[in-house]
C-alpha cells in the first residue's frame, strides 16, 4: 500500500507550520541529577499532515507529545504553535490551547473514566469551555456518529464497550473541540489488528474531512507507514531521521532506523527470517 501524500496546504494560515519544535531540551531527573530525555530535538508538522514518530521503548517518543501538550518542563528550545510560542504556557493560557490540541492515549480501558456515562466523558471538555447542556449534548451526539457510533450509547458507561469502541469514544472526546491538532500516542497498540485497521482508517477519514494534523507516535512501522505522510525516527532522545514515510519505512538511511526496520515483524516467514538475519548483523553495528 502507497504512503499517503502529503497534503498541498501544509503551512497554517501565517505561513508557518502549525506545529514547529525547535531544538527541544526535556529533562527528567533533579536539577543536580538530571536525565536528558530530549537532546533538541526538531520537527515540524504542517496543517492536515500526520506526522510519524517512531523509535524503540524509552527513545523519548512519548516525552516529546508531553512537551507539546505541557505536560513535562520543556528546559530548552522552543515550540510554537500556528506561529505562537507555546513553549512555557501555564495555567488559564493552556488549558485555552485545548480546544486547538487534544491527544488520545494508547489504553482505551484506562483513558475513560468509569463511572461517567458517555454522554458525559464527550461532554466534560465542552462544559469546560463553556458550552450548554443542551448544545453539548447535541454535539456529543454528532461526534459519536461521526465514530461510526449511535447516538444511543449516550447514557452507557465504558465498561460496555470493545476495546476499539472505547478508542472511538477516546477519538470522539477529542474531536468535540475541534483540535487543529491531535497528539495520537500509540493509539492503535492495544488492539487488535482488525480492530487497528478499523481506527486506522477512521483516522484518516477524520482527518481527509476537517483538515485535522495529527503527530502519530509509534513503534508500529507498518501502522506508520498506512497513515503518515512523514516519519521521523527517535534514538535515545534525538530525532536522528525525517523523511517520507513510504521512503523511511521502507529504505531507512540512518542506521538505526535500519535496524528498527531490521527488527520490526512482518507477516511473511521467509521476509521475517531475512529481517531476523539482518538484523543480528546489524545490532553490533554501532549507530552512528
Ligand atoms: N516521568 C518520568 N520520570 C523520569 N524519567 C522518565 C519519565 N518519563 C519518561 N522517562 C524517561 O525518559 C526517557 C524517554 O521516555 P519516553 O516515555 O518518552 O519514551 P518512549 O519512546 O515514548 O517509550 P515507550 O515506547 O516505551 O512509551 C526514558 O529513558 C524514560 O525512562
Amino acid at each position: 500500500m502507497q504512503a499517503p501524500q502529503a497534503p498541498a496546504a501544509s503551512q497554517s494560515a501565517h505561513g508557518e507550520p502549525l506545529l514547529r519544535a525547535e531544538n527541544v531540551v526535556v529533562e527528567y531527573g533533579s536539577k543536580r541529577k538530571p536525565n536528558r530525555a530530549l537532546h533538541e530535538v526538531s520537527l515540524e508538522i504542517g496543517a492536515g499532515e500526520c506526522v510519524g514518530l517512531v523509535g524503540e521503548s524509552g527513545s523519548g517518543k512519548s516525552t516529546l507529545g508531553k512537551a507539546i501538550l505541557g505536560l513535562v518542563p520543556v528546559a530548552g528550545g522552543r515550540i510554537s504553535f500556528d506561529g505562537r510560542d507555546i513553549t512555557h504556557l501555564k495555567g488559564r493560557s493552556r488549558r485555552d490551547l485545548a480546544s486547538d490540541i487534544q491527544v488520545v492515549f494508547q489504553d482505551p480501558y484506562g483513558s475513560l473514566n468509569p463511572m461517567m456515562t458517555i454522554g458525559d466523558i464527550l461532554a466534560e471538555p465542552l462544559s469546560t469551555a463553556g458550552t450548554s447542556r443542551a448544545e453539548a449534548r447535541r454535539i456529543v451526539g454528532e461526534m459519536l456518529e461521526r465514530v461510526n457510533l449511535p447516538a444511543s450509547v449516550i447514557d452507557r458507561y465504558p465498561s460496555e464497550f470493545s476495546g476499539g469502541q472505547r478508542q472511538r469514544i477516546a477519538i470522539a472526546r477529542a474531536l468535540v473541540r475541534k483540535p487543529r491538532l491531535i497528539i495520537c500516542d500509540e493509539p492503535v497498540s492495544a488492539l487488535d489488528l482488525t480492530t487497528q485497521a478499523t481506527v486506522l482508517d477512521l483516522l484518516i477519514e477524520l482527518q481527509r474531512d476537517t483538515g485535522v494534523s495529527y503527530l502519530f507516535v509509534s513503534h508500529d512501522l507498518g501502522v506508520v507507514r498506512r497513515i503518515c505522510h512523514r516519519v521521523a525516527v527517535m534514538y535515545r532522545g534525538n530525532l536522528v531521521e525525517i523523511g517520507d514515510g513510504e521512503q523511511v519505512t521502507r529504505d531507512p538511511q540512518h542506521p538505526y532506523s535500519q535496524r528498527l526496520l531490521a527488527a520490526s515483524p512482518v507477516a511473511d516467514p521467509a521476509l521475517q527470517a531475512q529481517r531476523r538475519a539482518e538484523w543480528l548483523a546489524l545490532r553490533e553495528a554501532p549507530a552512528a
